[in-house]
Order: C-alpha cells, then sequence, then structure tokens
C-alpha cells in the first residue's frame, strides 16, 4: 500500500521516445542507431511533407481558435468556485490539454509559452525544431510585489522546549525517570508531557471526576483509583508527541509485570499490548527505534539485581518489508508494535499467530494524515477485528495475572495525535474516542469544542497583538475568527466552514522567511541560498520540499554533479547515447508513473548507458557528494524509491554529523524527527497549510533555533496574506539579497557580479544538462511532473496558484532547459536536434572518407601547381597517405 500520497506519480507518456520509424522497426533491434537514424530521417522528412500541408488546412479551422489566441485571463479577477472538485478536475485536464497541446507543436506550442512575456518563439514547428532558448536570468521578469511586511525576525523564547517539572512528578517509574536522564539526556518533561503523562497513566487529578468509563463490566471498578479516558493529543511539532504516548505504556506495562502474582512471569508470548499506527513508513521506523531505545533500560532494585526487559519487545510491521519475516517476529511476540495500516490490516486478516488479544493501546499518530491518505476504511476494519480479539479476552476473569493487572487498563485505549484540529479527526475523535479528554500544550479540555475555541481564542489573541504592533488594528478582523475576506465560509486553505484549526502555531523560535523568486531565478536562487546557509554554518543539515519526486530526482542529481564541466567528448557520448535512448523502446515506455516499490524507475535510472555521457542516477547510492557544494552530503527521499534505500536514507541522513541536504517530498513532512536539521527550503510551495507547518517543523524542535524559507512566484505573492492570517508571519529576504550574499562569497568585489555569478551558474547548469544524458532527462520529467503537481493545489487557493499563471517558458529555465516547453513535451528538443546534427556529420565524413580511400586516377588537367616532386600522380593510381608521411599539401 502506498503510504505516501503526497508523491505524485505522473505519467511523463508525453516524453517517451518517439518510437522507431516503420522502416527501422523491420530492420529491428540490430541496427545500429546510425541507421536508425537515417531511417528515422527519411520518415521525418516524409512526416513534414505532409505537416506542412497539414498546418496549412488547420489554420482554416476552429481547431486553429488555439490557447494563444485566447486573450490571458487577468489574474486580479479570475474567482474560481471555491471547493469544488470539478474545478479540481478542470484543472487537472487543462494541464494535460496544455502540455498535450505543446506536445502536438504548431499554434500550441507558442501557446505554452505564450502564458507570458518575455520567450520567443517560432511559430512554425520546422522552424522550432532544436531552437535554443537562451534568455537573461534578468530581464522580461515580472514584477515582484511589494510585500506587506519586512525586515528581521526578531528571535523568540522558545515554545516548545522542556519545562522544569519533573518526570517523576508526572508519576512515572524512577527506572524510566532514571534511564531518560542517563541514556537519553532527557530530564524534564515538555509541556504537551507535562499535560498528557497523567491522563495516560490514569492519574490525572483534574480527570478524576467520578467517571469512570470503560466497558467492561467483568472487572471490580473498586480495586482500582485509576479513571481511563482515550485521548486527543494537540501539539506543535517537534514537542515531544511521541514521549507522551510511548512513556505511560511502558510504565504501565512494567508495573503490570511487577505486580502480577500468578499466570507465569512476563512473556513475549502475551502478544501485543500496543499498536503504533502512522501514516509513513520513517515514521513507523522512528517510533519503533525511540520504543527499542526506551526498553534498553534496566530495572529492579540496587545495582547488582537490575535486570533488562528482555521480554518487552518492539516490533515493526511495514509495506515493503518482507512479510514472511514479518511474519515470523508477530509469531514469537511483540509487546509494542510500530506499523503503517495496511499492512497491519493485512497480518490482523492473515497471521493467525498475530495475538492481539491483550491490546491495550492503539495510537493513531498523525491522525489527520491517517485520513487525508485515505485510510479511514481500513482503519475502520482494524478497529472491528480488534473488537472481535478483544471479546475473547473478556472471557479471563481475575487480576493477578500481567495480561489482566489492574495497572493496565481495563480497555482498550485509543490515543489520537495530531499537530492541528482539523475537522476530520475531530470527526474520527467523536466517533472513535470513548470517554475522551484534549490534551493541548497549555491545558487538558473534556472536548473537542472546548479544545477548538480555547485554540481559536489563542489564535485571535495573537493576531490582535501583531496587528497592535504592525499599527493595522481591525483590519484583518474577518480571520480572527477563521473567514476568507468575503466572509464567506471557506477559509483559504480550503477547508470548508468550521474547520477552523485555531491554533495554527509553528514554534515560536522558528525563524520563517519568503523568497519572492521570478521563475528563470529559482534555481540558481536555491544554491546561492544553499550557499549562504551551509557558509554561515558549515555543518547545516537542510531539507529541500519539492512537490514531486521527479523533482526530487532532477536537483538531487544536478545539485550533485551539476558542477561538472562537460567537455566536448563527454557531450558527444552523452548525445550519442541519448540518441540511443531515443530510438531503444523496447526498454521502458517512458512513462513516469511507477509503483511504490520503485522497481520501474529502478531498470529507467539503472539502464547502462555505459559510463558515456558522465554521471548517472543509480538506485543503491544512499548520498552523493556534492561537486556544486563541496563536502556537502546530498540525500533524497521519496515514495517511489525501494524500501531498502528509504530506509538507509533516513537513518543516514537523521545520524549525519556532517553538512548535508535532503531533497524530498512531503514523504519527510510528518513526524520526522531527523536530529539537528538547521534549515528547511519550501522550494515548491506546500498544497494546504497543514503541510507548511509539517515541513517547518522539521527544524525548531524542543526548543532549538532553526530557519524556513519559502520560495514564491511573483504571482504567489498573495499566499503570505493566507499564511499571515494563519498567524504565520514569514519575513520577506529578496532575491537580490541572496545572491549578492552568494556571490560575495565566492570573492565577487564588485556590485555588479551577483548577476554575472548568478548568469555563471545558469550557464553551468545548462551545459550541464545539454551534456548528460540522465540529467537531460531528469529535468523533462522534473518540469512536467512539477507543472502537473501544481495543479493538485486546493481548490480555494487556486485564485494563487493556478496552472494558468504559470510561464512554462522560464519555468523550463529552472530546471536548466534550454528547449522551449513544446520541445520537452514533445519528448525531443535541441538536445536531440544536436544528437542528429553530429550524427548527419559523421556519416557524411565517414562517406567522404570512403570516397577518398577509393583509387583514382588523375586526368592530366588536374595537376596543380601543388602536386610537386610526386611523379606517380602522373601515371596511376594516388593512394591517401596519413598525415606526416609527405603529403604534397592538397590530398586532405
Ligand atoms: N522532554 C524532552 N526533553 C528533551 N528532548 C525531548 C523530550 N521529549 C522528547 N524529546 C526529543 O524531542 C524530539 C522530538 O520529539 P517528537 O518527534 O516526539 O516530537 P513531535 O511532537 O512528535 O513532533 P512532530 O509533530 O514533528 O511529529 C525527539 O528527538 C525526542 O527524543
Amino acid at each position: 500500500m502506498d503510504d505516501d500520497g503526497l508523491i505524485f506519480n505522473f505519467a511523463t507518456t508525453n516524453i517517451a521516445p518517439p518510437k522507431p520509424s516503420a522502416a527501422a522497426a523491420a530492420k529491428g533491434k540490430s541496427q545500429r542507431w546510425k541507421d536508425r537514424v537515417k531511417s528515422r530521417q527519411a520518415a521525418k522528412h516524409e512526416a513534414t511533407k505532409q505537416e506542412q500541408h497539414d498546418t496549412q488546412n488547420q489554420k482554416n479551422t476552429a481547431a486553429a481558435a488555439s490557447f494563444k489566441e485566447k486573450p490571458m485571463p487577468q489574474r486580479q479577477h479570475i474567482k474560481f468556485d471555491s471547493g469544488s472538485t470539478q474545478e479540481n478536475n478542470t484543472q487537472q485536464q487543462e494541464v494535460e490539454r496544455l502540455l498535450g497541446e505543446m506536445g502536438k507543436g504548431g499554434g500550441s506550442k507558442a501557446s505554452a509559452t505564450g502564458t507570458g512575456a518575455g520567450v520567443s518563439t517560432a511559430s512554425q514547428p520546422s522552424a522550432q525544431a532544436g531552437k535554443q532558448i537562451i534568455s537573461s536570468l534578468f530581464t522580461k521578469n515580472p514584477e515582484i510585489p511589494k510585500l506587506a511586511r519586512d525586515g528581521g525576525q526578531e528571535l523568540r523564547v522558545s515554545s516548545n522546549a522542556a519545562g522544569d517539572s519533573s518526570f517523576a512528578g508526572l508519576g512515572l517509574d524512577s527506572d524510566i525517570v532514571g534511564f531518560l536522564s542517563s541514556k537519553m539526556e532527557i530530564s524534564n518533561p515538555t509541556a504537551i508531557q507535562t499535560n498528557a503523562i497523567p491522563v495516560l497513566l490514569g492519574n490525572d487529578q483534574a480527570a478524576q471526576d467520578g467517571d469512570n468509563g470503560g466497558d467492561d463490566d467483568a472487572f471490580n471498578f473498586e480495586t482500582s483509583m485509576k479513571v481511563e479516558h482515550d485521548v486527543f493529543i494537540q501539539a506543535a511539532t517537534g514537542s515531544g508527541k511521541t514521549l507522551s504516548y510511548l512513556l505511560p505504556i511502558v510504565h504501565r506495562i512494567l508495573r503490570a509485570t511487577q505486580t502480577a502474582t500468578s499466570g507465569g512471569p512476563a512473556s513475549r508470548e502475551l502478544g501485543t499490548f500496543a499498536v503504533i499506527l502512522t501514516p509513513t513508513r520513517e515514521l513507523a521506523q522512528q517510533v519503533y527505534e525511540t520504543t527499542q531505545t526506551l526498553v534498553n533500560m534496566t530495572v529492579g532494585q540496587g545495582a547488582g539485581s537490575k535486570k533488562r526487559l528482555h521480554w518487552m519487545v518492539p516490533g515493526i510491521v511495514i509495506g515493503g518489508d518482507s512479510k514472511q519475516s514479518e511474519k515470523a517476529r508477530l509469531r514469537k511476540g511483540v509487546t509494542i508494535l510500530a506499523c503503517t495500516p495496511g499492512r497491519l490490516l493485512d497480518h490482523l486478516e492473515n497471521t493467525q499467530a498475530f495475538c492481539v488479544d491483550n491490546l491495550r493501546w492503539l495510537v493513531l499518530d498523525e491522525a489527520d494524515r491517517l485520513l487525508e491518505l485515505g485510510f479511514e476504511d481500513t482503519l475502520r476494519k482494524i478497529l472491528a477485528l480488534f473488537e472481535e480479539r478483544a471479546g475473547q479476552r473478556r472471557r479471563v476473569l481475575g487480576h493477578s495475572s500481567v495480561a489482566t493487572s489492574l495497572e493496565l487498563p481495563r480497555r482498550r485505549i485509543n490515543v489520537l495525535c495530531s499537530a492541528t484540529l482539523r475537522d476530520n479527526v475531530r470527526r474520527l475523535a467523536d466517533e472513535a474516542l470513548v470517554n475522551p479528554k484534549f490534551v493541548s500544550a497549555t491545558s487538558v479540555y473534556d472536548n473537542a469544542d472546548q479544545a477548538a475555541e480555547a485554540a481559536r481564542s489563542r489564535k485571535r489573541d495573537r493576531l490582535m497583538a501583531e496587528d497592535i504592533e504592525d499599527g493595522r488594528v481591525g483590519k484583518r478582523a474577518h480571520a480572527y475568527d477563521g473567514e476568507d475576506e468575503d466572509g464567506a465560509g471557506q477559509n483559504e486553505d480550503g477547508q470548508g466552514e468550521g474547520e477552523d484549526q485555531g491554533d495554527f502555531a509553528v514554534p515560536s523560535q522558528l525563524v520563517q522567511k519568503a523568497v519572492i523568486v521570478p521563475a528563470k531565478l529559482r534555481l540558481v536562487t536555491l544554491v546561492a541560498l544553499l550557499k549562504n546557509t551551509l557558509r554561515q554554518q558549515p555543518t547545516s543539515k537542510i531539507i529541500v520540499f519539492l512537490s514531486c519526486k521527479d523533482a526530487v530526482d532532477f536537483m538531487y542529481f544536478m545539485l550533485s554533479y551539476g558542477a561538472t564541466q562537460a567537455d566536448s567528448e563527454q557531450a558527444d557520448e552523452g548525445e550519442a547515447a541519448y540518441a540511443d535512448d531515443l530510438f531503444n523502446t523496447e526498454e521502458g515506455d517512458g512513462n513516469g508513473d511507477k509503483d511504490d516499490d520503485g522497481s520501474s524507475k529502478k531498470s529507467r535510472s539503472q539502464r547502462p548507458t555505459g559510463g558515456r555521457g558522465g554521471p548517472q542516477l543509480t538506485a543503491t547510492d544512499i548520498h552523493l557528494q556534492s561537486n556544486v557544494f563541496p563536502g556537502v552530503n546530498m540525500f533524497r527521499l521519496h515514495g517511489s524509491m525501494q524500501q531498502k534505500q528509504r530506509t538507509e536514507t533516513f537513518t543516514t541522513f537523521s545520524r549525519s554529523q556532517h553538512a548535508s541536504v535532503l531533497f524530498t517530498t512531503d514523504v519527510a513532512a510528518r513526524g520526522l524527527d531527523l536530529p539537528n536539521v538547521t534549515s528547511i527550503v519550501q522550494y515548491d510551495a506546500p498544497t494546504d497549510l497543514a503541510s507548511y507547518l509539517h515541513r517547518v517543523g522539521r527544524t525548531a524542535r524542543l526548543g532549538r533555533v532553526g530557519h524556513a524559507h519559502l520560495f514564491l512566484l511573483p504571482s504567489e505573492a498573495a499566499y503570505l496574506t493566507v499564511l499571515s492570517e494563519r498567524g504565520l508571519r514569514p519575513q520577506d529576504e529578496s532575491v537580490e539579497t541572496i545572491l549578492r550574499m552568494s556571490a560575495k562569497s565566492e570573492g565577487s568585489r564588485r556590485s555588479a557580479e551577483w548577476q554575472q555569478r548568478a548568469a555563471e551558474w545558469q550557464l553551468l547548469f545548462e551545459r550541464f544538462v545539454l551534456s548528460n544524458i540522465t540529467a537531460m532527462r531528469l529535468a523533462k520529467q522534473a518540469f512536467l511532473s512539477s507543472i502537473r503537481a501544481y495543479a493538485t493545489h486546493g481548490a480555494a487557493e487556486k485564485r494563487i496558484f493556478h496552472v494558468r499563471f504559470l510561464h512554462f517558458g522560464h519555468l523550463a529555465k529552472a530546471f536548466a532547459l534550454r528547449e522551449t516547453p513544446a520541445q520537452v513535451a514533445e519528448g525531443k528538443g535541441n538536445n536531440q536536434k544536436a544528437v542528429e546534427v553530429r550524427l548527419e556529420k559523421k556519416v557524411r565524413r565517414e562517406r567522404e572518407e570512403k570516397e577518398r580511400k577509393k583509387p583514382r586516377f588523375v586526368k592530366g588537367n588536374e595537376i596543380s601547381e601543388f602536386a610537386v616532386g610526386d611523379v606517380s600522380a602522373y601515371y596511376g593510381p594516388r593512394v591517401r597517405r596519413g598525415a606526416g608521411a609527405g603529403s604534397d599539401g592538397d590530398s586532405d
């Protein structure tokens, strides 16, 4: 099951290598590539003649009223039906139509580049073939709108750091408390831990309101002072939510084993006591590792009698791993299980030995994301199966054994964790939680409405305080209660009425910045920003978020190898390999749609190019040494990578003490605790506000300072107002500042040199793409997939993020492409043209050489004044001799 809902495995059929001509196909695979080129050219010649004829006809038809001829909509006047799925579909269709038109050539080619000003393209396909667009980086860019807010953000006191209360004071076992401080360097609980742990221990005084909840009449409630509540935990990113549920679980299982007087010692055979469900495999892996660290503790009185908790065994079941080995682990017994939903359901249905009869906790970590990914049905089935098995446990009476100990909850406790309180999780909470408590960093509430109201009022206070600070009191009153500017029920992040997320806070010590970057400058600005960051903090760990896996692959490759100086031979070979690729269709259809294990992707990326054309992308590399940022390791992570590679990447990047950059999709946005990430760059804007929150939340964790940059196109500047109204206030930073700073650090002295430096980088990247077959392919795929991904922005955001606002020509530059968008969509372009020209030249040279090698007789009147001293020329065959062999100077 795909656990990576934001990975866009878009079909990229448009860039599939063209089919070989019929003539070539008839000759079969054994043809040499130059023969294939020749036959293809013959076929193309025919096709061009036909096309010219057709084009003339088309001009007279209604179809000629192409997108080019439609007036460009006035951006400020565009209104879209908010919240309409139809609009989503329409935009998706429009993207496909635009890309399709680009690919077909003719008027539509011009239309693709004609969505904005600045890039000239020939109107006739024939004239366009092979045309390179070498436009200046700094001309014809749209104006950068003046932003409302400017200046630097003052560093605030951290909001998610540990406080000064103690774990012991919360009622945790002294062995656990000792282990936390001595082995995990965790001494004081965070605010969310302070509020959640007592509730989950059943010790919460505030919660002991006489309501015992519970559903199990078989037990004697009088013997227990504990009050059991299901719990909804909502807190900012990086505030320690994982330990807030794991610590009470470990504590209570531990106590149950210590107090049991019958039924034998604790053992793994008792099966699973806690299941923690996560939306991604990486998050499951992380929860598993934290649990493993915790159960490594030793318990008991006195140093000599301390024992390890051998019987408390953590386990993990996730898609992508071998099911057989998972089955074997479950058969032996797993006490605390981290898993993804699909694989858990699979084992519940098919692994007989998987014992959940004693299950006491079900935790849905990142519950909102689980729902967004469409796991609702799977969750229902899982809950039903747990209910069924719990019925069997109820027949066991008494409470002196581990499994029936009163130290454990008498029923299954459900815990939902989320950084936001969105409507979908509230609905799930209503449906699935029994006798719930809503726990936030500030308080414990009895129901969702109370919690939401408190969050709203916090947000109102914060916005008002900001408005007072900025001298614009009352201007954003509409935002105080989560309305949009028209007062309509739809919020700006695409949620319906009543879906206000209230307290949409990021850690207060996070420094957020927004950069409005014209499309053409995106790539070089990213490079400059990364250079600046890495220079300021040489061991920086940076995460760059992109909208699709193809963009991740491209950036990873480009910023690892992009500074490779392409020599002409390499370029030749790269292009020859590209020619091979173009005509060799047996190895794949060029379709970017890949299944979750990325197997198809692997075969494409690993297609042997025989070392030609320089570096290649291989599925086995975990990181690459960058030549763009010397000494820095580049990583990538997305859902189409093989599980083994995903896990290794995650672990290696997590543990890295070295300067590192990770390019990723939103697969890494949620829940992942990647230590010491100093900086986040959202190169592609998030598709909703929750994603914004989670992406930036990968830094500034547990009280540490972090920086986050958001790249926006000039047409997207209005998104800053949306963010601001949600209490997220990125400060403005200009492209010029970033580029100047980078140029300065590279030794440029004159102020004008920053533009020159940026242009040099761009040129280097463009040359690299031209010379390297892999870079060219990745750039084209990334360009097309990014446009498709753009169309997936929420309906209510389409007034800001609409594909019609994109200037495809300028955007192509951000992928170091010199081709027109039409050529990219067509799957061919100047690179192919160059290949063909070179191949033609080669064929001609060989033909000429053959000609020269033929014996020939020189007629008397051909004897020139240069043919001195070689009498044989007058009489007989003249064979060309090699250079330096006394040639007479005109034989060549
Ligand atoms: N009380 C504490 N003191 C110090 N460090 C802590 C404490 N509690 C947790 N941590 C550490 O803080 C980091 C973040 O914790 P965790 O991943 O649970 O945060 P989170 O709230 O779940 O974040 P997210 O919402 O992004 O998933 C982890 O490395 C964890 O070990």
